[in-house]
């Protein structure tokens, strides 16, 4: 089994401001067991702000982007000196992947990302992945290590993905606000009703709380990797959880895993929004048809060729997403316009369609 583990911070420090130690050493030798069946496991951490924190002895906080910045680059080099050592207690070695949204979202860097982490994992090497906050600034950024962790289960097709937590797993509410919330064993589908569930993070240390969680069990579900959100201090989770153990809450995968490339495709965060007319979208739905420009209506946002779009019903509704193979603004003078008139408009054709029914991932 392949499986991606995701530690938030809350679990990493226990509840405490500091990495918890011995915390670190149960997870590691979880991690050993589990490797030692023969099973790939990719670690997502975060941890490096509040070790930076630690390291530069507890400082007034600022919260800034500089601040969170500087702290991740001092915590960054403890926390894989610590996840280094403790995988050496264990007969296993470390290697780091620092990672952000870009890394996701161009074809190249995300192949090169891919064939890292397949490198390690065919040696039985341990990846330990971070996303790279020292330079990631709101617009490259992925955001929160649920989301990340959810896109590196894409990258390499994970048999599961499981996001330790200080809580349970997902409650019908807040169990911080509310102390009768009961914990939900299984979530089938991510419905609206599944999202409204979902409250902020838990302490000032965590980011994103349950919401992040939510979307990331979206975002994997979707592309075929079951998830698992369970307590971080249950005792061997991910061996238990490996075995089939009832633990936490489970979201079962909504669909069979899809191929690689078009898990990229619903991996990679969407750059526009591409509104259809009723024949386009009704030959797209129905029959899985190329986008032709001639069935765009309106363009939203910017976007280069081969990013990810979503192409939109006349209603909103989304119907699917794909790889553009022109820019935005050339959309934008395609659209409504037959095929063999793009030449002239543009003065350069990359081909019949707007988005090709092989690029093009049916939601
Ligand atoms: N419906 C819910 N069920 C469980 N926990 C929830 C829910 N809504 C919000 N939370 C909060 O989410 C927190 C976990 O997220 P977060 O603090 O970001 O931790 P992490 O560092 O593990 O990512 C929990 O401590 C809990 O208070
Ligand atoms: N990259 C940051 C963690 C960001 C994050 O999502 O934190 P968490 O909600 O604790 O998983 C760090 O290493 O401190």
């Amino acid at each position: 089994m392949r499986v991606v583990l995701k530690l938030g911070t809350s679990v990493l420090t226990a509840g405490t401001d500091r990495l918890h130690r011995p915390r670190l050493v149960d997870l590691m030798r979880d991690i050993a067991a589990v490797h030692a069946r023969g099973h790939e496991v990719v670690l997502v951490t975060s941890g490096a702000v509040t070790a930076g924190w630690e390291a530069l002895g507890f400082p007034p906080r600022e919260r800034t982007l500089a601040e969170k910045q500087l702290l991740a680059a001092v915590g960054q080099v403890q926390l894989m000196h610590l996840y280094a050592s403790l995988a050496d207690l264990y007969g296993l070695r470390a290697a780091q992947l620092l990672l952000t949204a870009d890394d996701f979202r161009e074809r190249t860097r995300y192949l090169n990302a891919r064939t890292t982490l397949e490198g390690c994992l065919g040696r039985g090497v341990l990846p330990v992945i971070n996303e790279n906050d020292t330079v990631a600034v709101d617009q490259i950024k992925v955001g929160d290590n649920d989301t990340l962790s959810a896109f590196v289960a894409n990258l390499v097709g994970a048999d599961l993905l499981l996001i330790l937590t200080d809580a349970p797993g997902l409650y019908t509410a807040d169990p911080r606000m509310d102390p009768g919330a009961t914990l939900i064993p299984v979530v089938e589908r991510v419905t609206p009703e599944v999202w409204a569930l979902a409250g902020g993070a838990g302490s000032h240390r965590g980011t994103g709380g349950m919401h992040t969680k939510i979307q990331a069990a979206e975002i994997a579900t979707r592309a075929g990797t079951p998830v698992v959100i369970a307590p971080g201090d249950a005792p061997e989770a991910l061996r238990r959880v490996v075995d089939g153990e009832a633990l936490g809450t489970r979201f079962l995968a909504s669909g069979t895993r899809l191929e690689a490339r078009k898990r990229w495709i619903l991996a990679e965060i969407a750059q526009g929004r591409l509104l259809l007319d009723d024949g386009a979208a009704q030959a797209v739905r129905e029959r899985g048809s190329s986008l032709l420009p001639a069935g765009i209506r309106q363009v939203e946002g910017d976007f280069e060729r081969g990013h990810t779009v979503r192409l939109l019903a006349p209603d909103g509704q989304e119907l699917g997403r794909g790889l553009t193979r022109y820019r935005a603004d050339d959309l934008r003078r395609l659209g409504g316009h037959h095929s063999r008139e793009i030449e002239g408009l543009l003065g350069y054709t990359y081909g019949d369609e707007a988005v090709h029914r092989d690029d093009l991932v049916l939601l």
